[in-house]
């Protein structure tokens, strides 16, 4: 796991514009099965954004979350051994309190943080707008406990 414990933290305009691509990505949804739509924005610390949206199949334990459909891309661009190093992540839904991730992304994105501290900020159905509900939780706070990449080789 790479370890970058100094996230820079982001901006007002960084978070504005994280959050605009979260709330966007519901957009690309493809959820015919649940109606429940999901965005997901990843802010890279090399500046770059990325997104997903949940895609569901007719066998529908086998679709995929907004967060994983986000990610996995993301770390599958990078040639090994380097690892991209996440600032923080959004995710959009339309309901009131925000919806957060689900245990198996919260699993996923530990894996991928380079610290506890890493941000998720969690917009709901009144997206940006004025007085809207928005969440932030760090991995650590979602994840307690967590077991990760680095307990793989505790007592080895
Ligand atoms: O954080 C979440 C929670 C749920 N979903 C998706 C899975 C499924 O397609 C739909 C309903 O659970 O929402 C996500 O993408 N992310
Ligand atoms: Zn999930």
């Amino acid at each position: 796991m790479t370890t970058d414990k100094t996230l820079e933290p982001l901006s007002k305009d960084e978070l504005t514009k994280l959050a605009t691509l979260a709330i966007e990505a519901k957009d690309y949804a493809y959820c015919p099965y649940s109606n429940f739509r999901v965005g997901a924005s990843v802010l890279l610390s090399d500046g770059t954004h990325h997104t997903g949206s949940n895609v569901e199949v007719a066998s529908t334990p086998v679709g995929i979350c907004a967060e994983r459909c986000a990610l996995a891309p993301i770390v599958a661009s990078i040639k090994r051994p380097a690892m991209p190093i996440i600032r923080a992540i959004a995710v959009s839904t339309d309901i009131n309190p925000p919806a957060s991730p689900c245990g198996m992304c919260r699993q996923f994105i530990n894996e991928f943080a380079t610290t506890r501290d890493l941000p998720i900020y969690m917009y709901g159905k009144d997206g940006l707008s004025e007085g809207a509900e928005m969440v932030k939780m760090t991995i650590g706070e979602l994840l307690p406990m967590s077991f990760g990449p680095n307990d793989m080789d505790r007592n080895r």
